[in-house]
C-alpha cells in the first residue's frame, strides 16, 4: 500500500528501527507517556492521529508503546503497522469493566481469551475461529500479577463496539440481542468487558505474532446490579506496571530460549 512515503506507515507514521520488537498497547494515547515513564531512555517517536509511540529500553532491549485508540478497527491497525516496522510481541494494557460478582474495581484481569461480538475480527477470520491470548506472554502476565502482589482474575473477556451497548443494553433498539448475549457470557464466566483484544488476537494469529491482554477493572455493573460494595478506580497504573513486568519476564526468557 502506497499512501505515504517509502517505509512510513501510514497511520501510525513510524518506519522500520523506530520500535523494539516488543510493545505495549494501550486504547488511551494518554496512557503512553505514563508507560514510557517506566522504560529507562524513553523516547516520543511518532504522534498521529490516536496512535501516540514511544520508544525506549527495558532490561537493554529496545521496547516500545503505541496507542491503539478505542476499538477494533484502529486497534488492527496499530499491530498491522508495528508488525510491518518489526513488531513481534504484544501486551494490550487496557481498563475493563467487571462482569463475573468475583471481580472488583481496582483488580487485574488476565485475558485468556476473548469473545468476537465486535466487527473488525470477522474481516479476518470465520466466526468459528477462536480469540486465543498468546500462552507465553499470558503466563507472564500471570506470574508478573503474582510477582506484584495484585488480585488478579485469568478468564475469557467479552469485545464489543458499543460501549452504550454494555452500559445502556435497554436502551438499544436491539436491547433484546444485546441482554440475552450478556446474560450468557455470565453464565460462561465471562470475567470482564472490554473492546479490543478479540480483534487484537485473530490479527496476532493471522500475522504469526504473540499477543496477551490485561486490565485494570474499572468497576462491575453486576456487582451493583447485586447491591453489592463497587469500587470505583480510574488508576491504571497497576495494570501498567504488570504490563511492564511481564514484559521483562518475556525479554529475559526469550533471551535463555534463543
Ligand atoms: O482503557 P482502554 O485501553 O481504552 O480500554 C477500554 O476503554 C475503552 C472504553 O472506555 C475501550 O478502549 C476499552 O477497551
Ligand atoms: O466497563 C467498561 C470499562 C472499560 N472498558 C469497557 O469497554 N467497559
Amino acid at each position: 500500500m502506497k499512501y505515504a512515503e517509502e517505509g512510513m506507515q501510514y497511520h501510525l507514521a513510524i518506519k522500520k528501527g523506530d520500535v523494539g520488537r516488543y510493545v505495549i498497547l494501550p486504547g488511551d494515547p494518554k496512557r503512553c507517556s505514563m508507560i514510557a515513564q517506566y522504560f529507562d531512555d524513553a523516547k516520543l517517536v511518532a504522534d498521529s492521529r490516536e496512535f501516540v509511540t514511544y520508544t525506549g529500553y527495558l532490561e537493554g532491549e529496545k521496547v516500545s508503546v503505541t496507542s491503539t485508540g478505542i476499538g477494533g478497527p484502529s486497534a488492527s491497525i496499530a499491530m498491522e503497522e508495528l508488525v510491518k516496522s518489526g513488531a513481534d510481541t504484544f501486551i494490550r494494557v487496557g481498563t475493563c469493566g467487571g462482569m463475573d460478582k468475583e471481580v472488583k474495581g481496582g483488580d487485574i484481569v488476565v485475558a485468556t481469551g476473548a469473545i468476537r461480538m465486535e466487527g473488525t475480527s470477522k474481516e479476518y477470520a470465520p466466526i468459528e475461529f477462536p480469540a486465543v491470548a498468546d500462552i507465553e506472554v499470558t503466563n507472564a502476565l500471570i506470574q508478573a500479577s503474582k510477582n506484584l502482589g495484585n488480585t488478579y482474575h485469568a478468564g475469557i473477556v467479552e469485545c464489543k463496539d458499543a460501549f452504550y451497548g454494555q452500559h445502556e443494553p435497554e436502551t438499544k433498539p436491539v436491547s433484546y440481542e444485546l441482554m440475552s448475549k450478556w446474560e450468557a457470557w455470565l453464565r460462561l464466566g465471562c470475567k470482564a468487558s472490554e473492546m479490543e483484544s478479540a480483534a487484537l488476537f485473530v490479527v496476532a494469529n493471522y500475522l504469526r505474532v504473540r499477543c496477551g491482554s490485561n486490565f485494570l477493572v474499572v468497576a462491575n455493573q453486576e456487582r451493583e446490579k447485586a447491591g453489592l460494595d463497587n469500587p470505583i478506580v480510574h488508576d491504571t497504573d497497576a495494570a501498567v506496571k504488570v504490563g511492564v513486568e511481564a514484559l521483562r519476564i518475556l525479554i529475559k526468557q526469550d533471551r535463555l530460549n534463543k
